[in-house]
């Protein structure tokens, strides 16, 4: 061996170095040639540096991707850091991509995640699933049980009626001061979806969905998840944000299971089923008979619960303060919407879900809020796990797609000045609202479209025509003395990503009865 070592003279040494640098440069010219050749026929898109892609603003990504589409059309792909995206940009791509047949089981999947992971036990969830089975059964249970005990069961609306009247008297404690209307509502938002689960909320459940969803919230920002999801040891790293933020969402993970599983285990009653998660115990006792062993366990009632909590609240906050914003820019369709609730509803009676089939206008103005500020800017995050031949291109394994909502309701092409917030789009000539299949109403798809579409649209009209209802009914939004509101263009909207919301604002609500001496003041 040493003789070996010996006989290799400087010349052999050089030679052999050629050699080795002549193989690894054939290597990597076949590699780049192989994933040159599978890269074919990709969609366009602004380049960036190599494999760190574009410098992107995340919180507001969908301004970007709005520039973006000007340039490169409705179908783009950028790169952001070693990830491919492919951004959908019109309700007809999005559409053809979620929603038809001939691409569901491939483009309805969800990029693999921590939060889904490490928070959900494995996946057990909707939200944050791939697209199986599974993901299918559960998300039809879901569904079932919302459907079952939300505002279709008289036990929920009577409760909820309830909520609305606290709400009512938590204004007419305030007597007109100057608040951010969230303070009030949220705790409301929180007790409706802590009582769908369990019939009724107590305090320390309320609690305990609050807590979920702000510390949830937090986690699920893509700049801070990004991080969990690239070192999800950071977790462990003691005395720093990451570490703190991780044990506190597992601590009210398990007072969530312990309000949720144990307790509700307790006084679950087969005979007496007038809760969410007694009916999802139900599901599992059929599915023992049926089969011996239920798939749907315990963990998997538990995720429900999270995904409706961090889907849920969020987004009510975001379009109930948004609509309030623009009660407070539009007070003439604050007017007519209080002249429609006395036509319609009355001074005193109690406003009701079936109510919002006879109030056109407010469906309007609700619809157009949805539009104008599109709360929820982005999809949540598709993805495809092979390759997929789409709209005349080659996507890629492992591309992150995402339907881009915002272009699609801003988009002049499909919308009447769509920068102008105009209730009328959504109404005839004869005041009514206009047809399923108008074209206005097919471009609005701020639910999502297709088998990811949003499991709680239905909840989130119903709950948004009740809360502006009970509280326009006897107040009005007033703009406080002396403070200016900021624009309402939905491009200055501030993001709390995943959601927008508008910019922090502060506002007075004031008893109908008192308004003219109010603007007397
Ligand atoms: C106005 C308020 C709301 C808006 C604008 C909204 C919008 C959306 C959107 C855009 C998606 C994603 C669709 C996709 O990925 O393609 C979604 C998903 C979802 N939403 Fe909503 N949502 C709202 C309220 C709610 C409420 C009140 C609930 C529950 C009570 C809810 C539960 C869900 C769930 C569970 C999903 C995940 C569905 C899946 O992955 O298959 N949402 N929502």
């Amino acid at each position: 061996m040493l003789k070996i070592v010996k006989d290799i003279t400087p010349k052999k040494k050089m030679l052999f170095e050629i050699l080795l640098g002549v193989v690894t440069i054939t290597i990597f010219m076949f590699y780049v040639w192989i994933t040159k050749e599978n890269l074919k026929n990709l969609p366009p898109g602004p380049k960036g540096v190599f494999w760190f892609g574009l410098k992107i603003d995340i919180p507001n990504m969908h301004l970007d991707f709005t520039k973006w589409w000007k340039a490169f059309g409705d179908v783009f792909e950028v790169k952001i850091l070693g990830r491919r995206i492919l951004v959908l940009n019109s309700p007809k791509t999005i559409r053809e991509a979620f929603e038809s047949k001939a691409y569901t089981t491939l483009m309805n999947h969800r990029p693999p995640n921590f939060i889904g992971y490490k928070i959900c036990n494995q996946y057990k969830c909707v939200l944050l699933r791939k697209y199986d089975p599974t993901f299918i059964a559960m998300k039809k249970e879901m569904v079932n049980s919302m459907d079952t005990h939300g505002f279709q069961s008289k036990h929920f609306r009577s409760l909820a009626a309830d909520m609305m009247n606290d709400v009512v008297k938590d204004f007419i404690d305030l007597n007109g001061r100057p608040i951010d209307p969230m303070n009030v509502l949220r705790p409301s938002f929180c007790k409706m979806i802590g009582t769908l689960f369990a019939g009724n909320c107590s305090h320390i459940l309320q609690k305990h969905v609050a807590d979920f969803d702000s510390h949830g919230d937090q986690m699920i920002k893509p700049q801070i998840h990004g991080v969990y999801k690239k070192f999800p040891w950071i977790r462990w790293i003691p005395f720093q944000f990451y570490n703190r933020l991780y044990k506190l969402v597992q601590k009210i993970k398990k007072d969530l299971q312990k309000a949720l599983l144990f307790d509700l285990r307790n006084s679950y009653n087969t005979s007496n089923i007038k809760c969410m998660v007694h009916q999802l115990f139900r599901s599992q006792d059929l599915q023992r008979l049926e089969r011996g062993k239920p798939w749907l366990t315990d963990a998997h009632i538990h995720g429900i619960a999270m995904d409706l909590i961090n889907t849920s609240i969020l987004t009510t906050k975001a379009v109930m303060s948004g609509f309030i914003f623009l009660l407070l820019h539009f007070p003439e369709m604050q007017q007519k919407i209080q002249e429609e609730i006395d036509d319609v509803i009355g001074k005193d009676r109690q406003p009701e879900v079936d109510d919002r089939k006879k109030t056109p206008y407010i469906q309007a103005c609700i619809y157009e809020c949805l539009r104008y500020q599109s709360h929820l800017p982005l999809t949540a995050p598709h993805y495809n796990r092979k390759k997929v031949d789409i709209f005349k291109f080659t996507i890629p394994p492992k591309t992150i797609i995402f339907g881009n909502l915002f272009a699609c309701h801003h988009d002049e092409e499909l919308w009447e000045d769509p920068w102008t917030f105009k209730p009328e789009r959504y109404l005839t000539e004869e005041g009514q609202l206009i047809d399923k299949d108008h074209p206005n109403m097919i471009n609005l798809i701020a639910f999502g479209v297709g088998e990811r579409m949003c499991v709680g649209y239905e909840m989130a009209l119903d709950r948004m025509f009740l809360y502006t209802t009970y509280i326009l009914q006897k107040f009005s939004f007033v703009v406080p003395n002396g403070s200016q509101l900021k624009s309402h263009d939905p491009r200055n909207m501030v993001s709390e990503s995943p959601v927008l919301l508008p910019p922090p604002y502060m506002c007075r609500v004031v008893k109908r009865k008192e308004m003219g001496k109010d603007e007397a003041e």
